[in-house]
């Protein structure tokens, strides 16, 4: 388990005993045993003083879901040679990412089958037994699970993932030869989702008169992310979050769905749910282009609402700069200092471990 401040933790799950880090169960006897399968992570048994029965508290409560959703986009304008379908396509990106930070995009160029084998095999990793999954040898220590620093039911995320730094991916010794499909695969997505996050920030950033100068327009290999995640049923309480409400700490994030739903975003301080559309992709802007353009393209709170029947898959692309990229503002007077995505990142973590929840880029407000 990626740990911080956990302890060494033996559970017996399904006959089998398990032996990892992790945040040490308090009483265990007394847990109901809710994750079914070998391969899902012990969620209720290491984290029982969250879940016990009587914070089967409504995280959510009578919340109402507002009836719009994201606009959605046909990227095919983009490519066609109508020059005036082209420049309302741009608007159309432009604006969505000023008005509501989340848009949908069709025709973006990744075919349906690349994305339906990347799914395939997101299956199958996941489908793995946990103890092997938990390992820090296993695929190069990228696994995730639950919410290590979590101390309630509010900071919780009943999710796992598997998170790979894009540079990592074309390295073939981090992949042993039984997973040389699933390193196929990922390298021509992630390839794939490059070169449309390349297309949206360039869109994104000429909009506001960049003209090469204070962008740090070369993502880095090293810092871009393709993220498994995984939502596997949850039978404790249907208001539990598969991922806590959260920004994304990126310039932009393109995201496949399955068709389950259960991606929720914030819009005039209502939740609206994106519902799964299986020809979109799903765009969201991250806290770097909103601390960049100033404030202009806005980084939106979502989240994920675990759910009870079935379990749920999406992949994210997180398109980043260098740790050393300055993220300066595109104009003056500047809403924020000036930070590195170093910075960023560490402030992120420190306020994670510290309060259990990121500040985000308030806390680099002048
Ligand atoms: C506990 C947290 C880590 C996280 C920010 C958050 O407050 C909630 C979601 C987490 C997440 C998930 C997707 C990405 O990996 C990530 C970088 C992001 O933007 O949101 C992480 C955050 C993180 O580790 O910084
Ligand atoms: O799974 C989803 O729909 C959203 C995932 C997400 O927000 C993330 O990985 O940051
Ligand atoms: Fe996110």
């Amino acid at each position: 388990m990626h740990a911080y401040g956990c302890g060494l933790v033996q559970i017996k799950k399904n006959r089998h005993l398990f032996t990892f880090f992790g945040q040490l169960p308090q009483s265990y006897a007394a847990v109901q045993l809710v994750s079914s399968h070998e391969s899902d992570p012990p969620f209720t048994e290491c984290f029982s003083a969250i879940f016990s029965e009587s914070r089967k508290i409504q995280n959510h409560e009578d919340e109402g879901l507002g009836e719009s959703e994201p606009p959605l986009i046909d990227l095919g304008n983009l490519r066609g040679k109508n020059e005036k379908e082209r420049q309302a396509c741009i608007e159309a990106i432009t604006k969505a990412s000023l008005q509501w930070g989340f848009f949908q995009v069709v025709n973006h160029g990744i075919s349906h089958e690349l994305l339906a084998q990347m799914r395939r095999e997101q299956k199958k990793i996941f489908e793995i037994p946990f103890e092997k999954k938990v390992n820090s040898r296993f695929l190069n220590d990228c696994y995730r699970w639950g919410t290590p620093t979590a101390t309630s039911l509010e900071q919780f995320s009943w999710s796992e993932a598997f998170q790979f730094p894009i540079g990592n991916i074309s390295e073939e010794d981090c992949f042993s030869r039984e997973f040389s499909s699933l390193r196929e695969v990922m390298e021509k997505l992630a390839n794939a989702m490059s070169e449309l996050a390349g297309i949206l920030a360039k869109i994104l950033a000429e909009n506001l008169g960049y003209r090469g100068h204070n962008f740090p327009e070369n993502s880095s290999k090293n810092t871009c992310f393709l993220r498994l995640n995984h939502y596997p049923k949850c039978t404790f309480s249907p208001k539990t979050f598969g991922l806590t409400p959260h920004t994304d700490s990126d310039f932009l994030t393109i995201l496949h769905q399955d068709e389950v739903g259960g991606l929720h975003m914030m819009k005039d301080f209502k939740w609206v749910a994106v519902k799964p559309n299986p020809n979109a992709l799903i765009v969201n802007i991250g806290d770097l282009f909103q601390g960049w353009s100033n404030d202009i393209y806005k980084s939106v709170i979502h989240k994920v609402v675990a759910n009870e029947n079935v379990d749920r898959y999406s992949i994210a692309y997180f398109l980043c700069p260098s740790y050393e990229s300055m993220i300066g503002s595109c104009k003056e007077p500047s809403v924020y200092k000036n930070f590195t995505f170093g910075e960023y990142r560490n402030q992120v973590e420190i306020d994670v471990k510290e309060n259990g929840q990121k500040v985000g880029l308030s806390r680099f407000l002048r």
